[in-house]
């Protein structure tokens, strides 16, 4: 759990510290007050980045030289963790005052999930966003995928190269290198599929949100049951002449499926939300049982995407589920009925200042 926060710099925010309790926190206030950053500052805090943008300048406060969070936490492990980004391009990231050498230890001591429009509009918009959202998930459930990831990236980056610089006749290498990895990539997805979409009915039936028959389905990014090495080979002479890879896992995707047609082409905007936010609130509880790590959810101006009923029944839960919420929103009237009167906090935030919490 968070205890403690301190933001410095982030965007709007030039000093802000904080102590956090257990249960639903929720950050009011107008907008462009501040809100999204405190939780864009964890995520930074998290994962080295923030969710807002990939250019970390963008978040420094203008005419800052670099931005820093620093967060106590009481579980899984005691621990301070701190991350400083110039904008020079430097900065580190620290665990209870030793340097991380992969940020990838920050999720690991502090595992996030968030919930915005981004990644609530993840059905409706195309495919890397789908296979981030995936991979995200199977980063935290299976040990070896963030390597596993890295080395068929590299691959893929090399034999891109080679494609496009028209010297293919070198990319056997990479070739066996795509198809080993890759398809321990695949499989790594279709093992999250599997137990992500089982959680997933639970949440449903908890929140009592009834959809149409639905399937989650995982699509490898290549085809004809072939293995991936066939395919690779298969499809050779048309990457030599376009100069990329156009099979593999960089390829798939994860699809809702609902009465047989893809989601999208179904339900509605709203529906579609309400599924993600569902599987978000599924990504989070198979995350505690494989991990025995409880992530924190980071859920930013959610209500306003929900209708009120299903808003009220995805926060009652993350709340009975025993999760660490933190939530912006513009006022906590609705937030407090939602827990059952489980609200452990509300700070109101203008120009970057919490003015009040209690
Ligand atoms: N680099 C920066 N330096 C200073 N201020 C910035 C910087 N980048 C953005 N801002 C300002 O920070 C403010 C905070 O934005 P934020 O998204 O946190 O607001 P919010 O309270 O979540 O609002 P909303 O309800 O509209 O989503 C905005 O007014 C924005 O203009």
């Amino acid at each position: 759990m968070l205890n403690q926060l301190s933001i410095e710099n982030f965007r709007n925010i030039t000093a802000m510290s904080l102590s956090l309790d257990e249960g639903l926190t929720a950050f009011t206030g107008d907008n462009g007050a501040g809100k999204t950053s405190v939780l864009d500052a964890v995520h930074l805090l998290g994962t080295g980045k923030p969710f807002s943008t990939h250019r970390i300048n963008h978040v420094i406060q203008r005419e800052s030289s670099f931005v820093q969070v620093v967060g106590r936490l009481s579980a899984p492990a005691k621990a301070i963790l701190g991350v400083r980004r110039d904008r020079g391009g430097g900065g580190e990231a620290r665990i209870s005052g030793t340097p991380v050498k992969t940020l990838s230890e920050l999720a690991k001591a502090m595992p996030l999930v968030v919930m915005n429009a981004e990644t609530l509009n993840v059905i409706r918009d195309g495919p890397e966003g789908r296979r981030k959202f995936i991979d995200s998930f199977v980063f935290h459930v299976e040990q070896d995928f963030a390597q596993m990831s890295r080395r068929y990236q590299n691959a893929l980056k090399q034999r891109n190269a080679l494609l496009r610089d028209r010297c293919s006749s070198d990319d056997a290498v990479w070739v066996r290198d795509l198809a080993v990895t890759g398809e321990l990539l695949s499989a790594a997805r279709s093992r999250a599929v599997v137990s992500l979409a089982k959680a997933l009915e639970g949440v449903l039936s908890d929140v009592d949100i009834s959809l149409p028959s639905w399937k989650l389905l995982q699509r490898p990014g290549w085809g004809g049951g072939l293995s991936l090495y066939d395919a690779l080979s298969a499809s050779s002479d048309s990457d030599k002449q376009r100069g990329f890879t156009q099979v593999g896992p960089h390829r798939g995707d994860v699809v809702f499926m609902v009465e047989g047609s893809p989601a999208h082409e179904v339900l509605s905007r709203g529906q579609m939300r309400v599924l993600m936010a569902a599987t978000k609130l599924a990504q989070a509880r198979v995350m505690r049982r494989d991990t025995g790590v409880s992530p924190l959810l980071l859920v930013d101006d959610v209500a306003a995407e929900l209708d009120a009923n299903n808003a009220a029944g995805l926060f009652r839960n993350m709340v009975s589920d025993g999760f660490q919420v933190l939530a912006t929103m513009v006022d906590a009237t609705g937030a407090s009925a939602w827990t059952e009167n489980r609200l452990s906090n509300v700070f109101h935030v203008e120009h970057g200042t919490i003015i009040d919490g209690n």
